[in-house]
């Protein structure tokens, strides 16, 4: 085909492909032909039956009761982060200065709010059941309506409380991306068996999920075509990386994996439940602490918590030149409620707050963080040939091949194994580890499967983003792609725009890095080819859903129907 007729159909091919990325907070979803998605709140609010239950997810992580032990911990925390500032140097080599919090929170005390108009609006009104995204925010919490976010800490957000269950979940997802489908990208529902999808899924995943999921785009919202990609291998293609070590701050997560040639080492990724809503969360304890003149503001209030975030969007920061108080104003716009004026100031909290990230004992203030590492399969009916089943029968299969041999010697011979071999025979210990190694060279060796154990946790069981980049490189299999990983360190999603934190991460490594990789040029790339983070792995999908290569990957709704899960061992861009 000559090119300009292959770049036109490539054209006509990337505007029927949709690419959604579902994030804790946003929404990201757009024809890869687009230069950018849409953004919008991944939230829907649905009108309360009458006697229903009322359930409001809040727009920030919540916070958790402040107990004595909880406080103590986080002003140690903050104490040790002021005077590891106190000793860095400014760019021309003078030593930071800090204005006392209390000196701070007397200015503040005096301050008034001024109104500056009589009313901020008014709330919505709908005239259906449903409102979905950044609308959700103008409903008065007196109206007869429940409000969901289908993801939360980076994954489906499935609980036992109203509206929690799978099927709601999906059915949550549903109404939001068919909603952006005819509202924003309009197009008509009925058309979409003409249009494929690419589904961002978390690196760490769920197979349950991911087949609902699945099920959910081929058969109830009825695309004519779909794949899944793991986020972070979605984030090496936006920057345009062959190779990275990724880390991913979102609004709720933080995860970090390395990546090489389009795969996710699997030992290398872990998720930490901490993200922009913590930082967020932690700067208002912070400002609380210099007497923050909103007095009535409250985070469970959906308007609090977006002014919240706004101010440590616009106020934080990680840079080192910017020493003592400093005044700032903001504004307080409510439906009904008159629109006021602060000024405030703040001080070395618009740095301390970003630093969390690195001291998550400060994000105490929103609970206990829990790390995940990717689960072994669980295994499922209809798929018997998994991984699980594969490791069970090569083991029996061998077991008198290895017998005559000292323990993990055999290792290397167990490559060609295949299913299908005597089952019979029973499971002599110590045999585990040797076969599971064969399977997936990359399965952590010794511990059990599926915990945390070989990520070592800090104080608290929390692992700061620098401990969890050092420890996901050493999970590589190799010297040469540790190496490689050093040199490479990607950040994507939007938790961590703070000017400055880049080189902070880069400081923190490099002091950390084990001796024989110090030569390596540490290389963190916060801004990947001037491309926002938050779109780097939208950007990615988008991309890589045109190429030749990926033509391959689609799965198609007879297809799902007929096989079903076992597809995706077959079609998935990783590791089924
Ligand atoms: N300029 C900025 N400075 C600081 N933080 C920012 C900035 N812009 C966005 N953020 C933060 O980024 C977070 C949202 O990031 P992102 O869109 O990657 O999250 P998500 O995909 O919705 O969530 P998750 O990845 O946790 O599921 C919010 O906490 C927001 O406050």
């Amino acid at each position: 085909m000559p090119a300009f007729q292959e770049s036109c159909a490539e054209q006509i091919q990337a505007q029927t492909i949709i690419v959604i990325h579902p994030g804790s907070l946003y929404l990201r979803i757009g024809r890869a032909s687009d230069l950018n998605p849409h953004t919008l709140l991944h939230v829907v609010a649905r009108r309360r039956l009458p006697s229903g239950a009322l359930h409001h997810d809040t727009f920030l992580p919540q916070q958790v009761p402040k107990t004595k032990e909880l406080v103590q911990g986080m002003e140690d925390s903050r104490l040790q982060v002021s005077h590891t500032l106190q000793s860095c140097l400014q760019s021309d080599g003078r030593r930071r200065y800090a204005t006392p919090p209390q000196q701070i929170a007397a200015f503040n005390r005096r301050s008034s709010p001024e109104v500056i108009s009589s009313s901020g609006g008014e709330w919505i009104k709908p005239d259906g059941d449903v409102v979905v995204g950044d609308e959700v925010l103008y409903l008065n919490a007196g109206q007869d309506f429940n409000i969901h976010f289908p993801y939360q800490r980076g994954d489906l957000y499935v609980h036992s409380g109203p509206g929690g269950s799978i099927t709601a979940v999906l059915a949550n997802l549903e109404t939001i991306w068919t909603w952006a489908i005819r509202h924003r990208l309009e197009i008509p529902l009925r058309d979409l068996r003409h249009y494929k999808a690419v589904l961002i899924v978390p690196d760490i995943y769920n197979r349950q999920y991911l087949k609902e999921l699945t099920t959910l785009l081929l058969c109830k919202i009825g695309f004519g075509g779909c794949f899944l990609l793991q986020d972070h291998v979605a984030a090496t293609f936006g920057a345009g990386l062959g190779y990275a070590c990724v880390v991913d701050v979102g609004d709720q997560k933080t995860s970090v994996s390395c990546v090489e040639d389009g795969i996710s080492h699997r030992n290398t990724r872990v998720r930490m439940e901490y993200g922009g809503g913590d930082i967020t969360q932690t700067f208002y304890w912070l400002l609380q602490k210099c007497a923050f003149p909103y007095k009535t503001c409250n985070p469970d209030n959906k308007l609090d918590a977006m002014l919240l975030k706004s101010l440590k969007e616009s106020f934080c920061h990680v840079n080192l030149d910017i020493c003592g108080s400093q005044e700032k104003t903001f504004v307080v716009r409510q439906p009904k409620t008159p629109t006021s004026k602060f000024t405030l100031q703040v001080g070395d909290e618009c740095i301390v707050a970003p630093l969390s990230l690195f001291q998550p004992e400060l994000f105490g203030v929103t609970g206990p963080k829990l790390v995940h590492i990717q689960q072994r399969a669980s295994g499922d009916p209809e798929d018997p040939h998994d991984e699980n089943y594969l490791r069970e029968t090569s083991r029996r299969g061998m077991k008198e091949s290895l017998e005559p041999l000292a323990g993990g010697l055999a290792v290397g011979d167990l490559d060609g194994l295949t299913p299908g071999l005597d089952c019979s025979g029973g499971v002599v210990p110590g045999e585990e580890d040797i076969v599971v190694d064969a399977i997936d060279s990359t399965a952590p060796s010794g511990g059990r499967e599926g915990d945390a154990k070989e990520f070592v946790l800090g104080p608290e069981q929390a692992l700061g983003l620098d401990q969890a980049v050092l420890q996901s490189i050493d999970r590589c299999p190799t010297e040469d792609l540790k190496r490689k990983m050093y040199g490479c360190i990607l950040v994507v999603g939007g938790g961590m725009k703070f000017i400055g934190i880049g080189t902070w991460l880069q400081n923190r490594i490099s002091l950390q890095i084990p001796y024989m990789y110090r030569a390596e040029q540490l290389d963190i790339i916060t801004m990947p080819k001037e491309m926002d983070p938050q779109m780097t792995a939208w950007k990615g999908a988008a991309i890589m859903s045109c190429l030749e290569s990926a033509q391959e990957l689609w799965i198609y709704p007879v297809e799902w129907e007929k096989v079903g899960v076992k597809i995706l061992r077959e079609r998935a861009p990783f590791m089924w």
